[in-house]
């Protein structure tokens, strides 16, 4: 079944602007002028239950927007929208029962109480019987390790320990379906790692859709396969990341150090036909150049192993962060 299905699903704002003088802020009394911004233009968007998928684009992309759409803070311009079966502002009610919603910037717990005072005003508010709410909720708290702050107000936890509990915060009435916005803004590398876990058990345990936006591509690399990528309101990109970069990643080098001397020519002659040239850097350090998406890494070594000693081996390649600031400034090309 479908989490989300999105059918050219578009956001306008209109934006007044004013006019320079006394004059001109005289006639925008009367009539003022506007345009129109097209947030979010059109798109067309299916994620299947229990899919993690990653939302990215610039600054202004449209992302916030697109968010605010599917969790139905806003009303779409135009198009058709169901999420999780619902029409999310329509039916906001019933709908809000069914997701989970977790802003980095924004909290979802009341500042000056304790975070159990917090869960258990949700717990009223989802009208979450008992035994259920406690058995699920010792679950995250033993899972998020957040057992010794749950007497604590929120003011006074540290950024992690609040991310912590606005996880738990955000999955109480066990929501089929996540939204993450720039979940580990902020958080040091350990703390990160620890909600990265979380968040994959999650989906392994409860087969939870996550629909997770963020700057940090090392938040998709450890838990999306498919990554959806927005360009001014419009989808540019929409396919696993492996893909992307193989088609937009450039080619691979591959340094060997061997253990004795090879002649350029023995190397050559060995992974003939496999789209690799090759470079002496050393006495016995060699450069393999892999053209993109004639061969792979594990071909060529193949090839080589039983014959050349290999003593070290490292492989370069273009990063996600580097593939998709190079989609942005060059536009979708094939390279
Ligand atoms: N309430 C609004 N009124 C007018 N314009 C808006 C409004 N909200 C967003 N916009 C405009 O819509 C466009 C998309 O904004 P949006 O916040 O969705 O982008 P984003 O991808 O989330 O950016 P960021 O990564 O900076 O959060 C921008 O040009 C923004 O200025």
């Amino acid at each position: 079944m479908l989490s989300i299905e999105a059918h050219g699903l578009t956001k306008e704002f209109k934006v007044y602007q004013s006019r320079p003088g006394l004059t001109g802020a005289f006639r925008d009394l009367f009539s003022r002028q506007y345009r129109i911004i097209r947030a979010v233009d059109s798109i067309n968007l299916e994620i299947s239950e229990g899919e993690m998928v990653g939302y990215i684009g610039e600054n202004g992309a449209g992302k916030s927007t697109t968010i605010k759409m599917l969790t139905g803070i806003l009303q779409p311009t135009a198009g058709q929208l169901k999420v999780n079966g619902f029409d999310p502002h329509r039916e906001r009610e019933k709908f809000v029962k069914t997701i989970g919603v977790v802003f980095g910037q924004r909290s979802q717990l009341w500042w000056d109480i304790a975070v159990q005072e917090s869960f258990r005003l949700l717990q009223k508010v989802y009208q979450i019987p008992a035994d259920q709410y406690k058995k699920h909720l010792d679950r995250m708290i033993e899972v998020l390790d957040i057992g010794s702050l749950l007497d604590q107000p929120v003011r006074k936890l540290s950024l992690g320990q609040r991310m912590r509990c606005e996880l738990a915060a955000s999955l109480i009435h066990r929501p089929s379906l996540l939204f993450l916005d720039e979940p580990t803004i902020g958080l040091d590398v350990l703390v990160k790692e620890n909600i990265r876990q979380f968040l994959k058990e999650i989906n392994r345990e409860f087969g939870t859709t996550i629909l997770l936006t963020t700057h940090d591509l090392s938040d998709i690399e450890a838990l999306c396969s498919r990554v959806v990528m927005l360009d001014q309101g419009k989808i540019i990109y929409d396919g696993s990341l492996t893909q992307l970069r193989t088609m937009w990643g450039g080619n691979k080098k591959v340094h060997l150090e061997m253990e004795q001397e090879v002649m350029l020519i023995d190397l050559e002659a060995r992974t003939d036909g496999l789209g690799v040239s090759w470079e002496k850097r050393g006495p016995r350090q060699y450069t393999a150049h892999l053209r993109n998406g004639e061969t792979t890494v594990s071909e060529v070594l193949s090839r080589l192993v039983q014959h050349v000693p290999i003593q070290e081996m490292q492989i370069e390649e273009a990063s996600t962060e580097e593939i998709v600031r190079k989609i942005y400034s060059e536009g979708m090309t094939v390279a």
